[in-house]
């Protein structure tokens, strides 16, 4: 089971295109779609818990990834519970939560877990960009794409080109790390 080459279990379309087109041909990928259940916690055990899951269910080695959007005025929330705050608030809601601080500062958080079977260790592969939460811009259809700025680029998420935003994100930097460990 070990030496089986690892699948990608998200929900997610638009995580797995972006996982591919950041990859590229050379590491092919194959995915499983999967909704698993997410417990509440630190990012960290969210994405363990989320990984274990999915080795126990699958009973091979698999691959999971959180995506966390954490705001600093508010201790970091709503960080892993980014996913329900846009399902039912929405882009003008998130923008509304920070009305009435000044800092508009925001982490975009992704990790990556892998694990090699059902009860084996998860280890975890971390990438983050620092950006603010502006009032959406950019016909962007993925998530929270249209309301992020990373620091020190004019464009949000969902303005810029896709192979700008696959150079400078959270999916790209932890998918270095995800990669140069998964090397043969
Ligand atoms: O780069 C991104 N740019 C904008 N929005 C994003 C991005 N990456 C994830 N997202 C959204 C999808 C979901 O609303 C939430 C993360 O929740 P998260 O649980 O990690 O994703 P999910 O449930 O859709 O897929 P999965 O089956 O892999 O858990 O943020
Ligand atoms: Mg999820």
């Amino acid at each position: 089971m070990a030496n089986q080459i690892p699948v990608f279990v998200t929900g997610n379309l638009k995580k797995l295109q972006e996982v591919q087109e950041i990859l590229g041909p050379t590491f092919a990928i194959t995915s499983h779609s999967l909704d698993l259940d997410e417990i509440q916690g630190t990012t960290r055990d969210v994405a363990k818990a989320k990984c274990r899951k999915a080795a126990e269910i699958l009973r091979r080695p698999v691959i999971t990834e959180d995506t966390c959007l954490a705001f600093d005025a508010l201790g970091g929330l709503p960080g892993p519970y980014i996913k329900w705050f846009m399902q039912n608030i929405g882009h003008e809601g998130l923008n509304n939560l920070l009305a009435n601080y000044d800092d508009k500062g925001a982490k975009a958080i992704c990790t990556f877990a892998y694990c090699k079977g059902p009860g084996e260790e998860v280890v975890l592969f971390e990438g983050l960009t620092e950006g603010f939460i502006v009032p959406a811009r950019g016909s962007g259809k993925f998530g929270w794409d249209a309301v992020f700025q990373p620091r020190n680029f004019d464009e949000t998420y969902a303005e810029m080109d896709k192979s700008t935003k696959n150079l400078i994100s959270h999916r790209y930097k932890a998918l270095c790390k995800l990669k140069e460990f998964l090397k043969p």
